[in-house]
């Protein structure tokens, strides 16, 4: 069986971050293993605190991973501090490892600050150099790019920028714009709109970290980059579609549905009809 492995904090109120990387790589058909970078003491009304794992811990949980069940891909989310985010570049270079998935995140749907200005610089530094792939949102895509952005030809034109500068792909989330949900992806020959429909519900929390796990899900099975951004568009929105409403706040995401509306993955991936999810059909 292919395995992923996210790299990124946990969020207590179940929505984001480890936990939603973690159901969003199993119903996409891998394995999923975790390094946690932070706690936070997280619901969906905001962030109330945040715990960083030490350097020292950060190294071993990733070398018990690598050592042990290697990952087909990794996945990055929240990483607050600089001496985090150089754990991680060293650790996955001394692992060569492949297929890796940067969601640069900086603040919570909440609004809650989740990196330090310092650490968005080695972020820059170290991770990108080795990304395969960055998935900033619109407000991130603005830090990275230098430039604000108001219209598609601006998430153009900063896409653009940020895939120059950097030997990654660059997929520009498009859940901020006020119409369309529409993503762009820019690779070194080609650049591609994966238009979405914009639904209607409030309930957006750990949008962006469902997104890039299963991007990296589906690396790890092997789909090619934008066969992978494809299947994740498709999997984020069924899981807006299937309009869960918890929580006082912006509530998580639900991921107990399938694309056909059935049936999960079996081990190898595939859609099968005898693996049924509970509370799939309801
Ligand atoms: N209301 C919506 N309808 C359809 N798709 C949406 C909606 N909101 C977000 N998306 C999609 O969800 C994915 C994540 O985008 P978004 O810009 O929300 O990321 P983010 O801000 O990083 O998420 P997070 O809330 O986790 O920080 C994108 O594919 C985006 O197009
Ligand atoms: C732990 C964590 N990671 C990422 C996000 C971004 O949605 C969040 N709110 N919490």
């Amino acid at each position: 069986m292919y395995s992923a492995c996210s790299i990124a904090g946990s969020d207590s109120g179940g929505g984001a971050g480890i936990q939603a990387d973690l159901k969003t790589m199993t119903l996409n058909g891998v394995f999923a293993t975790s390094a946690i970078t932070a706690l936070t003491a997280q619901n969906t009304t905001g962030v109330f605190d945040i715990m960083e794992a030490s350097p020292e811990f950060l190294t071993k949980e990733i070398d018990a991973i690598f050592t042990d069940i290697r990952p087909d891909a990794v996945k990055i989310g929240m990483v607050s501090s600089s001496a985090l985010i150089r754990v991680i570049s060293e650790r996955l270079q001394f692992y060569h490892a492949e297929h890796i998935v940067v969601d640069p995140v900086m603040v919570a749907t909440s609004g809650a600050k989740l990196i330090n200005d310092e650490a968005i610089e080695t972020l820059k530094e170290e991770l990108l150099p080795i990304a395969e792939i960055i998935t900033p949102n619109i407000p991130e895509a603005e830090i990275l790019s230098g430039m604000p952005i108001k219209t598609a030809d601006d998430m153009m034109t900063a896409a653009k920028k940020i895939a120059s500068d950097y030997p990654c792909a660059v997929l520009c989330k498009g859940g901020h714009h006020v119409n369309d949900a529409d993503d762009l992806l820019v690779q070194k020959d080609s650049v591609q709109w994966f238009k979405g429909r914009r639904i209607d519900n409030p309930n957006t929390h750990g949008t962006g970290c469902t997104l890039s796990s299963a991007i990296a899900a589906n690396l790890a099975k092997g789909f090619s980059l934008t066969d992978s951004v494809q299947r994740a568009k498709a999997y984020i929105s069924g899981a807006l579609q299937a309009m869960l409403d918890l929580g006082q706040g912006s509530g998580p995401m639900n991921h107990a549905f399938d694309l056909n509306g059935e049936f999960v993955y079996n081990s190898d991936g595939k859609a099968s009809p005898e693996f049924r999810c509970a509370g799939g059909n309801q």
